[in-house]
């Protein structure tokens, strides 16, 4: 079989090279000649699979090895008999681990602790869930809020209106365009009013879930008001004044761990194998890094939420992602070309769960603090 794969997409010929011939191509420019040959497209978010794209090509499976499924035409896959898989949480704790950090540095921005902000959720999936689990074990108070899950599913929720009013907002729905909860401008200029003068919006689902125009002009307006962007609407364009005025600010590398990336690419060899009935040879265990290589140890002496801190950063710091954005904007002429290379040359980055950290037998709050968020806490 032929399989033509974004070139972004790790691990290709470790689990796909005894099925077919790969061939690889730049996603973002993808068109139907790559295909002419395809049995197999293996995507990731950047590449619009429609009619247009496929029409007239032999494509038989599609695999998108993200989260998101807004770049698909479901609809025209269906209608012209074509497989499909995504990777449904592949990347979910990455995408968890990057909204604490994030919260790390606002409370540490504000002499806070965790424990003093309210943080409304929306959008109760995996990754919503994860967090509010997370948090929730944190002990961080959690509003949270999803129309289409109910509350077995998701613990309690409260209305869109109310989780406005948290301290914190963290969007973590897909991006759609109909039906009664449709997400499109779903935080507009009316909701931003809703919230408090100095709350914090986290956007790490898609750009167009908030009304980037909207968010700027509430900025100007209310200077307390804070935003931390991972995802910006008409990526790879990105509103530079928008960026300016975050107080962090990445270029859609949220869900970015080596650990979420090739757990990807795993879940779509499998729903290809499914589909076409072959064998799955292949385990992600066979190809990930042993865990455990950074180890972090605190004292008996280390504070309880300082010592939270230090560890969500020593796995996963999101000033370094917002320092490098902002210079390689800064000196870029074109901003499409430098968002993307910031993603394709993205740093390795492991899942909180794989941080080792040694804490002494007796200091059993913060052991449990930092179970909790989800880290490998040996005794010492
Ligand atoms: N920045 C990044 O690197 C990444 C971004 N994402 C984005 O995050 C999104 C969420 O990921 P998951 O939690 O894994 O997806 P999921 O599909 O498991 O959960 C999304 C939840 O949003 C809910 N929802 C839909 N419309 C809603 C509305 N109007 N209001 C409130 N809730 C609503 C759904 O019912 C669902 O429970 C993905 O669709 C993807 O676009 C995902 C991974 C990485
Ligand atoms: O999984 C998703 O959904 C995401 O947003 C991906 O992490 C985006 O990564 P790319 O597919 O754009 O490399």
């Amino acid at each position: 079989m032929h399989i033509v794969a974004d070139e972004n997409i790790p691990l290709l010929n470790e689990f796909f090279a005894d099925i077919g011939t790969i061939t690889r191509v730049p996603g973002r420019t993808m068109t139907a000649a790559d295909l002419a040959t395809a049995d197999i497209l293996l995507v990731r978010s950047v590449t619009r699979v429609d009619e247009a794209l496929l029409a007239g090509t032999p494509v038989k499976f599609v695999g998108t090895a993200t989260i998101g499924t807004d770049h698909i035409d479901l609809e025209y896959l269906q209608q012209a008999g074509i497989g499909f898989k995504s990777a449904p949480g592949c990347n979910a704790q990455a995408v968890v681990d990057y909204v604490l950090s994030a919260l790390s540095v606002l409370v540490d921005e504000r002499g806070l602790q965790f424990t003093d902000l309210s943080v409304g959720i929306v959008g109760v999936g995996n990754v919503g869930l994860l967090l509010r689990q997370r948090l929730e074990a944190m002990k961080v108070p959690v509003l949270a809020v999803d129309p289409l899950r109910s509350e077995e599913e998701t613990g309690p929720q409260v209305s869109l209106d109310e989780v406005l009013q948290a301290d914190v907002v963290s969007l973590h729905t897909p991006l759609t365009r109909e039906g009664e909860h449709a997400t499109y401008h779903l935080i507009n200029a009316e909701r931003l009013a809703q919230m408090k003068p100095d709350a914090c919006l986290i956007n790490s689902c898609r750009g167009a879930v908030v009304d980037n125009t909207a968010l700027l002009a509430h900025m100007q307006k209310h200077r307390d008001f804070e935003a931390i962007l991972d995802v910006w609407e008409n990526e790879p364009e990105l509103n530079v004044d928008l960026l300016q005025r975050c107080l962090l600010a990445t270029p859609h590398i949220a869900g970015y761990s080596l650990d979420g990336k090739m757990r990807g690419t795993e879940f779509v060899y499998q729903g290809l194998c499914e589909f076409f009935g072959l064998p799955v040879r292949r385990k992600l265990a066979q190809f990930l890094p042993e865990p455990g290589v950074k180890r972090v140890n605190f004292s008996d002496q280390a504070p309880l939420h300082q010592a939270l801190r230090t560890a969500i950063r020593a796995a996963y710091e999101i000033r370094v992602d917002d320092g490098v954005m902002r210079s390689a904007i800064r000196r870029s002429d074109n901003l499409r070309e430098t968002f993307d290379r910031l993603r394709s040359n993205y740093p390795l980055r492991r899942d909180i769960p794989t941080l080792r950290v040694g804490v002494p037998a007796k200091c059993q709050e913060l052991q449990n603090l930092l179970t909790s968020a989800g880290f490998d806490v040996r005794l010492k």
